[in-house]
């Protein structure tokens, strides 16, 4: 040991004192914890996945296909680990979480600025989503992710490196507009699924993740359906009426489109 320093040790090097000091449960009922404990797990997983996107983001605009196969695959893992974890959740019947579920106030999944920046990374343009965000770092934060060339932009950046023909108004587009689905990109997208090479493998792990992000809708509103049926929700919203009408929207529109094609 040097100085007076000391030895590093399992705890501190992971802050542990930090992130099992955080559970602060508001009432006195047994299932709090749980709840709290599932949203902590998720909000780490939200931070991770926005470092594997960054990274995916970085080797695809420099056209890397092996390390952007590899970071995209992980993406996925942990999608489907966050996916499987409404399981547990799941095991809380509608009495557990009634039993505090006022004590939720009005805070809400409305609130999860990790979330919408995850959403606004993969390539959402909604400015609906800032009424829930006063002016502050985690709005600037979704502003940014939203202002910056998404997931798809940068895989348009890597098709043209490919020597893809990318239409001009999909490659150099406004990327702080919404992604709108473009014939003329869906028929350079049949040309990669015809070439059937590493590029195309691409997009299919492009489109696992689309169809991962819908999963997780789909889990989260039936579990919301069977914990509080059709109550209205705490963030203001119709609850699981309203989360059903944002459970088709996919991400990627022209890798879906290309489908019937192919
Ligand atoms: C008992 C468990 C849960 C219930 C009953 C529940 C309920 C709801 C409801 C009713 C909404 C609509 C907003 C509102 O008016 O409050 C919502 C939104 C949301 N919840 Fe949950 N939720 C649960 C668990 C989770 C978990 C574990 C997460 C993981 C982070 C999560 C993330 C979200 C997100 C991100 C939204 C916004 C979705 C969107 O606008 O597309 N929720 N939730
Ligand atoms: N919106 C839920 C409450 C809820 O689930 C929640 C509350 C605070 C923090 C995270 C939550 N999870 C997802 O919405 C409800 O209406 O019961």
């Amino acid at each position: 040991m040097t100085g007076d320093h000391a030895a590093l040790t399992y705890s501190s090097y992971l802050a542990l004192d930090e992130i099992l000091g955080a559970q602060r449960p508001r009432s006195d009922e047994h299932d709090e914890m749980l709840f709290i404990v599932i949203h902590q797990v998720y909000e780490l997983w939200f931070k991770q996945l926005l470092h594997e996107f960054a990274r995916a983001q970085q080797v695809l605009a420099d056209g890397e296909t092996a390390h952007a196969l590899h970071t995209l695959r992980r993406s996925l893992t942990i999608l489907k680990v966050v996916v499987a974890q409404i399981d547990v959740l799941e095991t809380m019947t509608p009495r557990q979480f009634t039993s505090f579920r006022a004590r939720l106030d009005a805070s809400s999944g409305f609130q999860s600025a990790q979330f919408r920046e995850v959403e606004a990374v993969l390539g959402r343009r909604d400015a609906r989503v800032f009424g829930h965000y006063p002016a502050g770092e985690q709005r600037s934060r979704i502003e940014a992710a939203m202002n910056r060339p998404s997931l798809f932009d940068s895989f348009m950046t890597y098709l043209a490196l490919h020597d893809y023909d990318v239409p001009a108004k999909s490659l150099h587009r406004d990327v702080s507009a919404p992604l709108e689905p473009s014939a003329e990109l869906q028929r350079v997208l049949l040309r990669v699924y015809q070439d059937d090479a590493g590029e195309a493998q691409i997009c299919e792990r492009l489109v696992d993740l689309d169809e991962g992000v819908q999963e997780w809708r789909y889990r989260h509103v039936k579990m919301v359906e069977r914990v509080i049926g059709h109550k209205v929700g705490t963030g203001g919203s119709a609850g699981a009426d309203y989360l059903k009408t944002t459970l088709f929207t996919p991400t990627f529109p022209d890798l879906w489109a290309v489908r019937s094609e192919l």
